[in-house]
């Protein structure tokens, strides 16, 4: 898409001209410094000016098969361009977060990145599981790409209860090696990124046995493809899943197993081991093998938000540009952001980019103290993160899903085009609820940490996260912030209160406490996910209170939104604030009543806070949301990039059209 640098939309010059803070400051207080956004931009430019990095054709013309060519071909030139920035000392970690992520890795490659599970899942495996000297052998060839792994881990019979993976790895003593197997159709690998045609290698995930005794589920090295013809080995089936709702670049496989043999080595044996002899050695906990999940976890959260920045950025700059329909019959056509449905529509989800950023960093930081504490054998930790990044995820891709359809249905007909980019983000964003751990089951596992909080209310008030639980009361009704989060706090706690009651109630009825956990399932999922709302709005209120380095006017807008976020989220728990809180139907209308106020207090900076997200249009990849704001003449420009618009008759015509009209003269 061409950036038109001549002609500013007038709406938009408008806008920007009553904004009452400096975008800019926002957008360095978002990155963390001004050096940052100036790394960033830099980054995005290495990336973005690579001829080699533009596709002459939009992807979505090209068929599937086209599209892996030149997906896989792009990933090349990105992980070429990467390996130089590596040698050049710059390999941090915001590389990688925006070039496999959803800011700059989807402008490049919009329907997702064959290679991504190499970097995101495959070293990190091998970091976390590996041996010093598994790492020592591997780690070069992963991190200088002679090789290119994946993640096998999901069967075609099971994603989410991994204890009922299907895949053998039996160890045969002596030859000292492994024995893969896929004794079942349903234990065929099916999902991971890059399987079908670009990975050479995989993380194996399978049920280990040895001496006769399955161990329970383990990682293993398993190399997939001839290192000079690409051919899969021998016992290797291998295969692309076919067309998904989005990500068909991704180029998710199958694998299936005969008498594969892999050295005693490749097991990843950092937690486990199996001894030359066919010993085993127990992990010191079964779900450290469980790690890397836990990391995409917490970087899903940070990658929402980069979706939901660009969301909003298209949705609300089409508003401002947009006129339609009437407000005052005297008057012209009013821009639709002038619609306060339009406003409510639009304004909680810019407010939500703040509380998902938030809480993604604080994230990041806590999954770094605890991955050192497991590195120094403390494991004490790892139940809270876990809970918490379940839900964090959970609550995050899910309101990031909703967030993006919200985006597309508030642009009317354009928003459904595929040249608006929300169509393709939605694609991409909504894969997020379901890969990583489904979002219902993880919210379960984070009930499950609220439960045993409740039950074990000494040691819960230590625990940061759920110590509310014990300690939330009732405080009467104000127009707060303060209030909404003692409420919101107060809301999870009963639910998790009853919830406990009535499982516990089901078991002394007779039930077993298995069954009692699945009847009390709906009131466990509704307070997992309250808790979620929770910890947003603590994280939010208490990130904002701390900011001190911005200027005035930038704090202001940073507290309307923070407020336009919490009231939102109050009215959209109306009914669990009326059952568990003193608040009353006429304190709901005062609630009511602020979120409008709010509305109008961030519609003159709608605008200039989008433009603080600096997404460039590149990023952006939309006619709708482009920075000048020529929304009518990009979508023209696009198109006629239809491939059908290249003559002015298509040969069916001909063929069928002409032939039925004159047979029905
Ligand atoms: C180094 C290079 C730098 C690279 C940097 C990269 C940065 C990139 C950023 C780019 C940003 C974004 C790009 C992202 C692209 C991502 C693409 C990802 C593609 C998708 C991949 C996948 O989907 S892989 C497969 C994922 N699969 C799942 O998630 C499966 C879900 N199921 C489970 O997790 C478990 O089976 C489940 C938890 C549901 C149940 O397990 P089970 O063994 O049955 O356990 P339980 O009996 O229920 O529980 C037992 C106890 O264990 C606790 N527990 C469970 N899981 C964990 C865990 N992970 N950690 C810690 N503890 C855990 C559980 O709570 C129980 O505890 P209790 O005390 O007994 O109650
Ligand atoms: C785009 C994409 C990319 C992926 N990439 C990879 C990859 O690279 N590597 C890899 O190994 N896997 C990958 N996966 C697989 C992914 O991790 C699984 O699809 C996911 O974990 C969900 O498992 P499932 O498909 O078996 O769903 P299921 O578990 O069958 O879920 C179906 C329904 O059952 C419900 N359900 C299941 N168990 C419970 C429970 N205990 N309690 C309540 N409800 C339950 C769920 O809530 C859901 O509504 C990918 C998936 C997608 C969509």
């Amino acid at each position: 898409m061409t950036t038109n640098n001549n002609k500013i939309n007038a709406d938009l010059l408008k806008e920007r001209a009553k904004c009452t803070f400096n975008p800019k400051e926002l957008t360095h207080f978002l990155d963390g410094s001004e050096q940052k956004t100036l790394e960033r931009k830099e980054r995005e430019k290495f990336f973005l000016d690579d001829p080699e990095l533009k596709s002459k054709v939009p992807m979505e013309y090209l068929s599937h098969k086209e599209k892996y060519e030149e997906n896989i071909r792009k990933a090349c030139v990105i992980f070429r361009k990467v390996q130089e920035l590596q040698n050049e000392g710059k390999a941090g970690m915001e590389n990688y977060r925006e070039i496999l992520g959803g800011q700059l890795g989807s402008a490049i490659l919009p329907d997702g990145n064959p290679l991504t599970l190499h970097y995101v899942m495959f070293i990190p495996t091998l970091l976390g599981q590996g041996t010093i000297e598994q790492q020592t052998e591997w780690i070069n060839k992963a991190w200088n790409c002679h090789i290119v792994g994946t993640y096998a881990q999901t069967e075609l019979g099971h994603g989410t209860f991994i204890r009922g993976l299907e895949t053998t790895a039996v160890y045969d003593p002596s030859t000292e090696e492994f024995i893969l197997n896929s004794p079942t159709l349903t234990s065929y690998k099916w999902w991971p990124g890059g399987l079908g045609h670009s990975a050479n290698h995989a993380i194996v995930v399978a049920q280990l046995y040895t001496q006769g005794k399955c161990h329970g589920i383990h990682p293993f090295i398993v190399e997939l493809r001839d290192k000079e013809t690409h051919m899969p080995l021998k016992g290797i089936i291998i295969g692309e899943i076919g067309c998904k709702l989005g990500m068909n670049g991704t180029n998710n496989g199958y694998l299936g197993f005969k008498n594969v043999r892999v050295p005693r080595m490749h097991m990843l044996m950092k937690n486990s081991q199996v001894h030359p002899d066919g010993t085993y050695v127990k992990s010191p906990s079964s779900k450290l093998t469980y790690g890397t999940m836990v990391f995409v976890r917490v970087v899903l959260v940070a990658d929402a938000t980069s979706y939901m920045k660009k969301a909003v950025t298209i949705a609300v700059r089409y508003s401002a540009v947009r006129h339609q329909s009437q407000i005052k019959t005297s008057d012209p056509e009013p821009q639709i952001i002038d619609f306060v449905t339009q406003q409510y529509k639009l304004f909680p989800l810019i407010a939500s980019v703040f509380a998902f950023h938030f809480s993604a960093n604080w994230l990041w930081e806590v999954y770094n103290e605890v991955t050192s504490e497991l590195e120094a054998g403390k494991l004490r930790n790892l139940p809270e993160l876990h809970a918490v990044a379940c839900c964090l995820k959970a609550v995050c891709t899910a309101d990031a899903a909703l967030g993006v359809e919200q985006c597309r249905l508030s642009c009317g007909g354009h928003g459904y085009m595929t040249s608006s980019n929300l169509p393709g983000t939605y694609g991409l964003v909504t894969a997020m609820c379901t890969y990583e751990g489904e979002n219902t089951v993880l919210l379960l596992q984070t009930a499950r940490f609220l439960i045993k909080s409740w039950q074990n209310k000494e040691e819960t008030i230590h625990l940061d996260t759920v110590k509310y639980l014990v300690q939330t009361e009732d405080l009467p009704f104000t127009k707060s912030v303060n209030w909404i989060i003692s409420a919101m706090k107060q809301v999870t706690a009963r639910k998790v209160e009853l919830a406990a009651k009535h499982i516990d109630e089901r078991v002394k009825s007779g039930k077993a406490p298995e069954d009692a956990w699945n009847e009390t399932s709906v009131e466990l999922v509704s307070a997992a996910d309250a808790h979620g709302r929770a910890f947003l709005l603590q994280t939010y209120a208490s990130t904002v209170e701390s900011i001190t380095n911005v200027s005035p006017q930038l704090k202001t807008v940073l507290i309307q939104l923070q407020e336009l976020y919490s009231v939102n989220t109050a009215l959209r728990y109306t009914g669990d604030l009326l059952r568990f809180t003193s608040c009353k139907g006429k304190d709901i209308e005062v609630l009511q009543s602020w979120l409008e106020q709010l509305l109008n207090l961030i519609r003159p900076n709608a605008v200039g806070i989008v433009d603080g997200f600096d997404v460039s249009d590149e990023v952006l990849s939309s006619a709708l949301g482009a920075y000048d704001g020529n929304v009518y003449e990009r979508l023209f420009e696009e198109a006629s990039k239809s491939p059908l618009n290249s003559e002015p008759v298509n040969k069916s015509f001909h063929q069928y059209l002409k032939p039925f009209l004159k047979s029905n003269l």
